[in-house]
C-alpha cells in the first residue's frame, strides 16, 4: 500500500476525515523529519511507512475524542519533533500552538516545518517545563496542555497543569501502564487541580499496538509552588 493510501485509510478506520491535500502536507513533514533526522536525533523511526502510522496516525488518534476545538490555545510540552501537537495543528489550521522542547535543535527542526507548510500562530519555546510553568505569560493560558511520552503521569501533570486554564483540559497519550500511573497520580491530580474525565483507548492501525488517550480537566487554580524547580519533580513526584 502507498503512504496515501495507508494516511487515509488508517484514519478513515479511527472515523478522522483526511484528504490528499492533508496527506501531501503530511509528506513534506515526513521529507523533513527523514532528512533533519540524518543530522540531528529526532526519531527513532526511520521507516515511512512507520512515521505514518506511529508518528502522524498515532498524533491524529486525538481527533477521536471532541475536546481540541477550533481556535483553541494549545501547549505541546516536551513536543521533540512535534508529537502529538504538530500534526493536530496541520488538521485544524486554526489552532494556536506553543511548542515547548528542552533541546534547542528540536525547536530548529520544528520552525523549519511551519516555515515549509506556511503554518501561522505556532509559537516556538525553548525551555523546561519546570520554568516555563511559573512564568506568568505562560501560566494558565491555554485551553488545552497536551505531551506525549516525555514522562510518568504524575510528573507530567505536574510539567502541564500549571499551564491550562480554568476548566482546560490536559490530554496524554499513554501505552499499556495507564491504568497504573493513574493510580499513583491521585494526589498529583488533586494537588495540582485536574480530575480525570475519561480513557480512550485505541488501536493503533495496521498494528496490534493499543494506546490510551487519558483526558483530564481543570477545577481549580493550581498552587504556585508547582511546578516545582528543574530536576526535582522526576526524583519526587506527587503521588
Ligand atoms: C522521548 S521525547 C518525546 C518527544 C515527542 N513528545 C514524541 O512523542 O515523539 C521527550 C522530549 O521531551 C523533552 N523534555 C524532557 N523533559 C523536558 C522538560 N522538563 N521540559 C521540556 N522538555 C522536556 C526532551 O527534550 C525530548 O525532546
Amino acid at each position: 500500500m502507498n503512504n496515501k493510501d495507508l494516511f487515509i485509510n488508517g484514519l478513515k478506520q479511527l472515523n478522522i476525515d483526511a484528504d490528499e491535500t492533508l496527506f501531501d502536507k503530511f509528506e513534506i513533514y515526513k521529507d523533513l523529519l527523514l532528512e533533519w533526522n540524518q543530522k540531528i536525533n529526532l526519531t527513532a523511526i526511520e521507516d515511512e511507512r512507520e512515521i505514518y502510522i506511529k508518528h502522524f496516525i498515532d498524533s491524529l488518534s486525538c481527533f477521536k475524542t471532541n475536546y481540541i476545538k477550533e481556535g483553541d490555545f494549545v501547549i505541546d510540552v516536551g513536543t521533540g519533533a512535534g508529537f502529538p501537537s504538530l500534526p493536530w495543528k496541520i488538521y485544524k489550521e486554526s489552532l494556536n500552538l506553543s511548542l515547548l522542547d528542552s533541546l534547542n535543535k528540536r525547536i530548529n527542526f520544528l520552525k523549519q516545518v511551519c516555515l515549509d507548510l506556511n503554518l501561522e500562530n505556532v509559537e516556538f519555546i525553548h525551555g523546561r517545563a519546570e520554568d516555563f510553568g511559573q512564568n506568568e505569560n505562560y501560566r494558565e493560558k491555554y485551553d488545552i496542555a497536551t505531551a506525549r511520552a516525555v514522562a510518568s503521569l504524575p510528573v507530567l501533570l505536574e510539567y502541564c497543569v500549571p499551564f491550562i486554564k480554568l476548566g482546560g483540559y490536559f490530554i496524554c497519550l499513554k501505552g499499556p501502564l495507564a491504568d497504573e500511573e493513574l493510580k499513583e497520580s491521585k494526589k498529583a491530580m488533586n494537588t495540582l487541580g485536574v480530575e480525570f474525565i475519561e480513557k480512550i483507548q485505541v488501536n493503533l492501525p495496521y498494528t496490534d499496538i493499543n494506546h490510551n488517550i487519558l483526558v483530564f480537566k481543570k477545577f481549580k487554580n493550581t498552587p504556585g509552588k508547582y511546578p516545582r524547580k528543574s530536576g526535582k519533580p522526576s526524583k519526587a513526584p506527587i503521588k
